[in-house]
C-alpha cells in the first residue's frame, strides 16, 4: 500500500486549477480541496453577517463561521450553516467581492488553520488507518504558505488570453470580444488584487511549472499525472 500522498496546486484564475485538480484527484483516487471555494463561503458569510468594509467583523464572523467542505472530487459541495451554497459562492457579486475579504491577513490565518487541518486528516496519521490515500489541494498559497512541504507542488498557468476566454466561454457562453472584455474584471482585476497577498504568478524553489496556454483539458491533466509520476514514482492507472 502506498502512503497517503498531498499535491498542491496554485495558480491564477481561469488557468484550469479547479478542474484539472479535481480530475486529477478522481484518477488517482484522492480526497480534493477547493481553497477559492473557502475564500468564496467566507465571503458569502461575511455579507450576510457582518459589513465588508469593518475588517474586524469580518473577522470574527469567519473565526465563527459554519463551514462544511465536501471533498469528494466528482461531487466536492460546500455547506454554509447546514445549507448547500455551492452556487450561491459563484455568482458575480461574490465572485467581484472576495478579493476584499481574502485580502485581510486575520482571515487568511483562520481558513490557513482549517485547510492544513483537513490536509492533516486526508493525508496524516489517521488517514492511513482509514484507507485515506491522500489529497489534491489548490488555490493561490497551497504550494508557498499552506502545504510547503507537500509531496508535489505545481503552478498551473496559462496566458492571459486564454485565461479569458476560457472564463468567458465558461460565465457567458461565448468568447467574442465583448464577451472576453466583461470577463476582465473577475480575471485580470481579481488576479492583481490577489497577488497583493499572495504568490501565484512565479513559480517558487521547487515548484514545478505547467503551462496550458496550448494545451486542452485532457492534456493539462496528463501533464500534471506526468509531474506527480515523475516526483512520487507513482504510476497511474489508465482512464476508464
Ligand atoms: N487546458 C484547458 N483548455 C481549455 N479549457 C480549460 C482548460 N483547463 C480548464 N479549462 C476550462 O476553463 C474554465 C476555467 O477553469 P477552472 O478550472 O475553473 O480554472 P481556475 O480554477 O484556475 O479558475 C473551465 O470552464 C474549464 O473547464
Ligand atoms: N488559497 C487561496 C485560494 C483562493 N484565494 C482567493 C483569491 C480568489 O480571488 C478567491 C476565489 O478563488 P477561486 O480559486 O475560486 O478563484 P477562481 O475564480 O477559480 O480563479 O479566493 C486566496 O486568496 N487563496
Amino acid at each position: 500500500m502506498t502512503s497517503p500522498v498531498v499535491i498542491a496546486i496554485d495558480g491564477p484564475s481561469g488557468s484550469g486549477k479547479s478542474s484539472v485538480s479535481k480530475a486529477v484527484a478522481a484518477r488517482l483516487g484522492l480526497a480534493y480541496l477547493d481553497t477559492g471555494a473557502m475564500y468564496r463561503a467566507a465571503t458569502v458569510w461575511g455579507m450576510a453577517t457582518a459589513d465588508l468594509a469593518d475588517a474586524g467583523a469580518v473577522t470574527t464572523a469567519v473565526r465563527a463561521m459554519p463551514l462544511v467542505m465536501g471533498l469528494d472530487p466528482v461531487a466536492p459541495g460546500v455547506e454554509l450553516d447546514g445549507k448547500d451554497v455551492a452556487e450561491t459562492i459563484r455568482t458575480t457579486e461574490v465572485t467581484t467581492n472576495v478579493s476584499k475579504v481574502a485580502s485581510n491577513l486575520d482571515v487568511r490565518a483562520e481558513l490557513k488553520r482549517l485547510q492544513r487541518e483537513i490536509i492533516d486528516q486526508e493525508s496524516g496519521a489517521q488517514a492511513v488507518q482509514s484507507g485515506g490515500r491522500g489529497i489534491v489541494a489548490e488555490g493561490r498559497d497551497i504550494t508557498t504558505v499552506v502545504a510547503p512541504d507537500a509531496d508535489v507542488r505545481v503552478l498551473l498557468t496559462a496566458s492571459e488570453e486564454a485565461r479569458l476566454r476560457r472564463r468567458s466561454l465558461e460565465v457567458h457562453g461565448a468568447d467574442d470580444a465583448s464577451a472576453v472584455e466583461a470577463t476582465k474584471d473577475q480575471v485580470l482585476r481579481r488576479d492583481q488584487d490577489d497577488a497583493k497577498v499572495t504568490q501565484f504568478l512565479v513559480a517558487a524553489d521547487g515548484v514545478v511549472t505547467v503551462d496550458s496556454s496550448d494545451l486542452d483539458f485532457e492534456q493539462t491533466v496528463d501533464a500534471v499525472l506526468a509531474v506527480v509520476t515523475q516526483v512520487t514514482g507513482r504510476a497511474v492507472a489508465p482512464s476508464a
